[in-house]
């Protein structure tokens, strides 16, 4: 039987494919990050979405893998992950009262088959406070979380304007990869009749 596999370390990615009721099993792929010279911000996430899938499925070409990468864009310069605190910090402050872009994209594999799509959201940030962010920086949130912060958490009071998809900004695009999945013969409503889903929260 052909399995759903996500190649993704990301705790929010396997929790967003869990809430649109998908079984699936997590094999996070270790992939080189560093972007190409002269490499644009939406190319980057998405060559880097489509490595990840690829990376597990050449190994198994029988399993559909979703792969992913989220990068905050500021004024064309993409913002990773912060490596430490003071990037942390350094990066809320550029992001304060400001708007940006986040960048999500999902890749589907199958063997050496790979379809992809790039998800644009723009975000605005109200204007933070230098001790608003020094608190917000303390609570560790920031640090495994693209431009160093995360809608879904704390870092919710910070953003006063989102147009674009909410959970690609979170990590994965819902309705994106439910096409790719769709366009694969797996149409996520399939598997709305499993038992798992009995009974699933309102
Ligand atoms: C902007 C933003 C990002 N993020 C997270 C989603 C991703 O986990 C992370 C971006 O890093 P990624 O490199 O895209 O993903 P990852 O290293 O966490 O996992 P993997 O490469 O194994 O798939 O930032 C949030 O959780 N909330 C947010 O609001």
């Amino acid at each position: 039987m052909q399995r759903l596999i996500l190649a993704s370390a990301s705790p929010r990615r396997a929790e967003l494919l869990t809430g649109i009721g998908l079984d699936f099993a997590v094999q996070p792929a270790h992939i080189d990050e560093t972007p190409m010279a002269g490499e644009s911000p939406k190319a980057y996430v998405e060559r880097l979405a489509r490595e990840k899938a690829l990376a597990i499925s050449h190994g198994q070409p029988d399993d559909l893998v979703i792969g992913s990468d989220t990068s905050v864009v500021l004024g064309g310069e993409i913002l990773g992950k912060p490596v430490d605190e003071a990037e942390a910090q350094h990066m809320l402050a550029c992001l304060s009262g400001r708007s940006h872009q986040v960048m999500t994209a999902v890749a589907l594999a199958c063997g050496d088959a790979c379809q992809s799509v790039v998800s644009v959201t723009d975000v605005t940030f109200r204007e933070l406070a230098a001790e608003e962010i020094r608190a917000y920086v303390a609570t560790g949130e920031p640090m495994d979380k693209a431009g160093g912060y995360g809608i879904q958490g704390l870092g919710a009071i910070f953003v006063s304007g989102l147009s674009g998809s909410y959970s690609a900004v979170v990590g994965l695009p819902l309705q994106e990869t439910a096409a790719l999945l769709a366009g694969a013969g797996h149409p996520v409503w399939q598997s709305w009749s499993n038992e798992n889903n009995k009974g699933a929260p309102a």
